[in-house]
């Protein structure tokens, strides 16, 4: 920040302040005076101050006793919650706003989050007549779960379906080999959500003439439909649809774009659905969203960083960023992110947060912000990435009776022919100036809640601290989510800082303070605007 503007900044501090105390004194409203106590020469100090102390004792224990008044009342209200006719509103359609039911989340609001996530899963599985297990075509392989999978065909009653989502962030020919990689085990439908939805209730009404914006535009929601409605004509009654998957892999936004209408929370931040949500598509079926799969500690540290929800385990921005980055072709780094070439990562980080104009109060680069950066980017909705599918066809974790049996029922030649369309029809970006990235593969998980350990209190609370840390970050990210987080990886790298700013700077790109030093204009530095800038 220049001399200038911190001058300028003091300064207007100061006649804030001074017009409060203005404005305070025209009201007559003075400071409260502060108790001076009883004076030494006072007749009876000594009995004055004893009956002080005792009025004080009787206020703690009335209020102590207020207190446990409370806690009854609310165990008794937990106790009646446990009824099972309570448990019913898991399975009803979504009434209000997300669809989230107040009585449950009142229940569970003190159970270990973990094992809620657990009972979720097992619900939507167990409700589901087919399974979509969402993956993100960066990295679909480490986005398959061998437990929840085995768990779903297991009984044999249940289908599992894949969904390829995010494949407008990879390139085409990445794109189809995963496909016929990932075709030959289980049917699997290329799909590229709509970001871009209204509220629920007001649906978006498409001009015939205008194109729609690039980034709102859904691909493959045709595939799915007919994919589901075909089968569930063979199935011969109502189905229930349940969609599973690691955090941020889009699960939500799939249901949204199926819908047309923005009925579940989407966002940036990992492991933002926290409940099943029931959504009828129409008569015959219906789809459960779902909170994401946990990842099991025994995860390399590549999928820890990935694939952990943020909202319920503790992955340090730092070592997650660092990891990341250790997997990702150096080269093609520093070319997307237009810095130089870096020895460690932390000479990456410095760098990067520079670029992007993220600075510490007195100038030095913000080190861990950038690590933060990085990290949410990666597992975001615009930065474009790949991997490359084994090469030789390593033999599925399922059998071939599986396999044969997770096809019947389903239209392929239909599905192959709506998954060639939609490839044609998603841009996504060129194999050049996307990142190559080394997959660790599947990520196990774990779906017995009785294998998620009991935290202890100091745990939860240094979990509770370092998780309001990392919303910090994604808050400002989910802002620009919704703004429009579909902007291309290709875009300026100062369209791309902007795009880690809260949405107050965003809004107003003219007026608020520019993070970017070196394109900061004398027009922009007088621009402050003391009632949004000043905390
Ligand atoms: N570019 C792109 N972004 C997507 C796509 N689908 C989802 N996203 C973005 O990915 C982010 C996560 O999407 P969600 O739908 O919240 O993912 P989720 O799996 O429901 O996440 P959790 O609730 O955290 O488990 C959001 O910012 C979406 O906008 C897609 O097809 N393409």
């Amino acid at each position: 920040m220049t001399c200038h503007k911190r001058y300028k900044i003091q300064k207007k501090v100061r006649e804030h302040h001074r017009k409060l105390r203005k404005e305070a004194k025209k009201r007559g409203r003075k400071k409260p005076r502060k108790d001076p106590g009883v004076p030494n020469n006072a007749p009876f100090k000594e009995a004055l101050l004893r009956e002080a102390e005792l009025r004080k004792q009787r206020l703690e224990e009335l209020k102590q006793q207020q207190k446990l008044d409370r806690q009854k009342e609310q165990d008794k209200k937990r106790r009646l919650e446990t009824d099972p006719a309570v448990e019913l509103c898991n399975i009803e359609p979504v009434k209000e706003e997300f669809g989230q039911c107040k009585a449950k989340k009142a229940k569970s609001s003190k159970q270990n989050p973990k094992r809620l996530y657990c009972q979720e899963l097992k619900k939507v599985i167990e409700a589901s007549d087919v399974v979509l297990e969402v993956l993100d075509a960066r990295d679909p392989l480490g986005c398959r779960c061998p437990q929840v999978e085995e768990a779903i065909v297991k009984g044999g009653q249940k289908k599992l379906v894949l969904v390829l989502n995010k494949s407008d962030l990879v390139p085409k020919e990445n794109l189809e080999n995963w496909l016929s990689y990932l075709t030959k085990e289980l049917p699997t439908v290329v799909f590229k959500a709509s970001t871009n939805l209204k509220d629920k209730g007001k649906r978006i009404k498409v001009k015939k003439k205008a194109a729609p914006f690039k980034s709102e535009v859904c691909v493959g929601k045709e595939g799915l439909w007919k994919l589901l409605g075909g089968f569930q004509e063979t199935y011969g009654k109502a189905i229930h649809v349940g969609v599973i998957g690691f955090p941020n892999v889009g699960k939500s936004s799939i249901i949204n774009s199926l819908k047309q209408e923005r009925i579940c929370n989407v966002g940036v931040s990992m492991g933002l659905t926290r409940y099943m949500q029931v959504v009828p598509l129409d008569k015959q079926i219906t789809i459960i969203d779902s909170p994401s799969f946990i990842v099991s500690p025994l995860n390399s540290a590549i999928a820890l960083a990935l694939r952990s929800p943020a909202s319920i385990e503790v992955v340090k921005p730092m070592e997650a960023a660092s990891t990341i980055l250790s997997h990702a072709d150096a080269r093609q780094v520093v070319l997307k992110f237009t810095v130089p070439d870096f020895k460690n990562s932390l000479e990456f980080f410095t760098s990067f947060a520079q670029r992007r104009g993220l600075h510490q109060k007195g100038g030095s680069p913000n080190v861990e912000g950038a690590a933060k950066l990085l990290w949410s980017e990666w597992t975001g909705a615009s930065l474009g990435y790949f991997c490359h599918p084994p090469t030789s066809w390593t033999p599925p974790h399922f059998n071939e009776s599986i396999v044969t049996d997770m096809k019947r029922g389903f239209n392929l030649e239909e599905l192959e022919k709506n998954n060639a369309h939609s490839i044609q029809a998603i841009r996504g970006p060129r194999l050049a100036s996307s990142i190559l990235f080394q997959s660790s593969g599947l990520t196990n998980g774990v779906i017995e809640e009785k294998d998620i350990p009991e935290e202890l209190p100091k745990q939860k609370e240094r979990k509770q601290e370092e998780r309001g840390d990392y919303e910090d970050v994604n808050t400002d990210q989910e802002c620009v989510d919704e703004e429009g987080d579909e902007k291309s990886s290709d875009m300026f790298p100062e369209e791309e800082a902007c795009e880690a700013l809260p949405e107050d700077s965003q809004s107003d790109k003219q007026s608020a303070p520019s993070f970017i030093l070196d394109k900061m204009t004398e027009e922009e530095d007088d621009a402050y605007d003391f009632s949004t800038d000043y905390v």
